[in-house]
């Protein structure tokens, strides 16, 4: 079976794919040697694709890496359309577009983005935003079977993750913990589509469906908000291993986020944030190990997962290693499940440290915020988010995409509401304006706490002794997934729009290549006719459309999706043009409130608009609303109750907003002087 591996190094030249290497499947390393640290700098564009279907949709980020099979290369773009390109001219072959209806982005946390196919056996599987998994011929793009995964279809689940195969099976997980959703993964026959198993990952308000669920409802409290759905999500990353036959899920976050709103009285709360080790055939779990038991900080292990056989403290290991949110890197035996190591990549306050014999974190003072406002590292972003760290077999280094950032986290004393930004908290980046309480970005602010900071780095990380090789110098907030080659090369995409090659072992730069556009996915390379290609997506967005932050070309250019494939003597890249800046003006005088009027509309903003719209300042995928057309004020509430722009990713709110709510909103929106700033987060 060909898996992610294909984008990683199972292409040989002459377009012929050779055996996968299952251990870099999820490695992000290519085997490939052509393009070296003497040729780098001749990198430049071999072609693009930017073709991607929008329709009345709004831009939104691009997160999948494409995967090369013999000679074709799949890759999804926003709203889980797949693309089959021919990888050496970029001419289309066929695309596949599942019609997801545009209300689905109302259900996410996060943007309406996809993170890429699974490929085997000529058929290609992807997972759509509402909630399918869908097979589909990789030589015509048809589709073969289509199956719903969603339990319960009264709550907000939406998947933005990739499928995996895994042996006779395709797992996928989806998201939605932020929206008050109980997580699970499920595996389907690759053939049929049939329901294997399913694997829920929290306990829920019924019956427990499995002894997992029994187990995990232990360690939460008898008076835990079941109906808020406990979270636990598996958004991202699952990963197969053959040799076991072991799929290893990764987990989210508990909902609400505060343990003591959750789980009145405490308990660890498995399995949030955790590895799930499960037999691949029953699902039955074979170990499991919690990164952050008692999560109140949207400190997710869904980040990628890398399996590899490494020597550590003198022994040969099979290993799997994860950096998630919470900054700390974990090396893990992937068989037995014992942690080996466990030390900070980043600046971290929540724990001291981790324990090794106990396996728990040393969690702080600093870290509860349930009777006052805290600064905590990392933020809810994380130390490390969904792009991917590379593991390269070739320096023995992980390169970690680091988010440095803290935030400050306070209680919020609204009950949970469906479809709501509210989720019993609400945490801001105080070193960024936008969202902070005057931007208080000093030593000052928070004494005693390392100084707030809002930017990104890459990260290489040794594994064996848990420390630093090198960084590199600062990277606007936001990082773009990571590729590493046998040529010891490194590569990266940024916020900025630029694609950076470094040496892995020293991480001097070698080149810079400016695209124009921001690049969050993860490049990929591949080998047709002895050339060597690297491929990467571009298009800005994902949690980040809710406000681009400084540095972010996002702001200046139009930000168009694009997949950009480069090559040795390719040409300069052309700049998408600069973006049209849209001025304040004055709302016309018949939508304004009174102050009670003002005051309601700004608590319903900031309930159910700011999680996508933002601050009033904020600049992002989504309209300003601030900025409001005199004829889109007129259609106010077309669009926000009946949802005519339900095409563009703007659902109606009907179901929840009265009339009358929709006009205190405007009249928040309206007001000539500038208006209290509204909550707006990140999830
Ligand atoms: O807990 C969840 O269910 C969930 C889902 C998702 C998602 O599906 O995109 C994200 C997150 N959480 C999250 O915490 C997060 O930081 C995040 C970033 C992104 C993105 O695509 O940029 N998605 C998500
Ligand atoms: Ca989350």
């Amino acid at each position: 079976a060909l898996s992610l591996a294909a984008a990683c190094g199972s292409q040989k030249s002459g377009g012929e794919a050779s055996t996968p290497d299952w251990k870099r499947a999820t490695a992000y390393y290519y085997t490939g040697t052509k393009i070296t640290a003497e040729n780098a700098a001749q990198l430049g564009v071999a072609w693009e694709f930017n073709d991607f279907v929008v329709r009345g949709r709004t831009h939104r980020g691009v997160e999948s890496t494409p995967i090369v099979v013999d000679g074709t290369m799949y890759f999804t773009g926003p709203w889980s359309v797949v693309y089959a390109l021919d990888a050496k001219t970029g001419a289309q072959k066929w695309q596949y577009d599942p019609e997801v209806d545009g209300q689905f982005a109302r259900r996410t946390c996060c943007d309406a983005v996809n993170r890429g196919v699974d490929v085997a056996d000529g058929v290609v599987y992807v997972a759509t935003l509402d909630g399918h998994l869908a097979a589909v011929d990789a030589a015509s793009g048809k589709e073969l079977w289509k199956v719903d995964t969603i339990t319960d279809r009264t709550r907000s689940y939406a998947i933005t993750g990739a499928p995996r195969v895994s042996g006779k099976t395709v797992v996928i997980g989806n998201g939605g913990a932020e929206m008050g959703v109980r997580g699970y993964a499920s595996a389907y026959d690759r053939k049929t589509g049939k329901l294997v198993w399913r694997f829920f990952t929290v306990p829920g308000a019924g019956p427990d469906e499995h002894p997992e669920v029994a187990e995990a409802r232990k360690t939460w409290s008898k008076a835990s908000r079941w109906d808020l759905g406990g979270g636990g999500t598996v958004w991202d990353s699952i990963v197969y291993d053959p040799d076991s036959n072991i799929v290893y899920l990764g987990t989210g976050n508990g909902m609400p986020h505060p343990l003591w709103s959750r789980s009145p009285g405490g308990g660890d709360n498995l399995y949030l944030s955790s590895i799930v080790a499960v037999n691949a055939d029953t699902g039955r779990k074979v170990w499991h190990y919690q990164t952050t038991p008692e999560d109140s900080w949207d400190y997710t292990a869904t980040q990628n997962m890398v399996l590899a056989d490494i020597e550590f403290g003198g022994k040969a290991r099979k290993v799997i290693m994860q950096a998630p949110k919470n900054g700390f890197f974990y090396v893990l035996d992937r068989v037995t499940g014992e942690l080996l190591s466990a030390e900070k990549f980043t600046t971290v306050t929540w724990a001291e440290r981790v324990d090794l014999k106990s396996g728990r974190p040393v969690i702080t003072e600093q870290s509860d915020y349930s009777k006052e406002t805290k600064l905590v590292w990392p933020s809810e972003a994380g130390g490390h988010n969904w792009p991917p760290m590379a593991y390269s077999e070739k320096t023995g280094l992980v390169y970690i995409p680091v988010l440095q950032a803290p935030m400050t986290f306070q209680m919020y004393d609204q009950p949970y509401k469906p479809y709501s930004g509210i989720q019993g908290s609400i945490a801001s980046f105080p070193a960024f304006g936008a969202f902070g309480k005057g931007g208080a970005n000093s030593e000052e602010a928070f004494p005693g706490q390392p100084k707030p900071r809002f930017d990104a780095v890459l990260t290489a990380w040794n594994p064996k002794t848990g420390k630093i090789a090198w960084t590199s110098s600062e990277l606007p907030f936001w990082s773009g997934g990571v590729m590493a080659t046998a040529s010891g090369l490194v590569m990266q995409g940024s916020a900025d729009g630029y694609l950076t090659v470094y040496d892995g072992i020293s991480g001097k730069v070698l080149h810079r290549i400016n695209v124009g556009t921001g690049i969050m996915a993860a490049p990929m390379s591949y080998e047709i006719d002895g050339e060597q290609y690297v491929a990467v997506n571009a298009g800005f967005g994902g949690a980040l459309n809710v406000a681009y932050p400084p540095g972010a070309v996002a702001a200046e250019r139009e930000n168009h999706e694009r997949l950009i494939v480069f090559k040795i003597g390719g040409k300069a890249p052309e700049l998408p043009p600069l973006r049209e800046k849209i001025a304040f003006t004055d709302p016309p005088a018949k939508y304004r409130g009174d102050a009670e009027a003002v005051k309601r509309g700004g608590a319903l903003y900031g309930a159910y608009c700011g999680r996508c719209h933002g601050g009033k300042d904020g600049m992002g995928g989504y309209p300003n609303l601030w900025k409001m057309a005199p004829e889109t004020h007129d259609a106010f509430d077309a669009i926000v109750l009946e949802g005519v722009f339900v095409d563009a990713g703007m659902a109606g709110f009907a179901d929840i907003l009265s009339k009358a709510d929709a006009r205190d909103i405007h009249a928040f929106l309206a007001q000539p002087a500038p208006s209290q700033s509204a909550h707006s987060g990140l999830h």
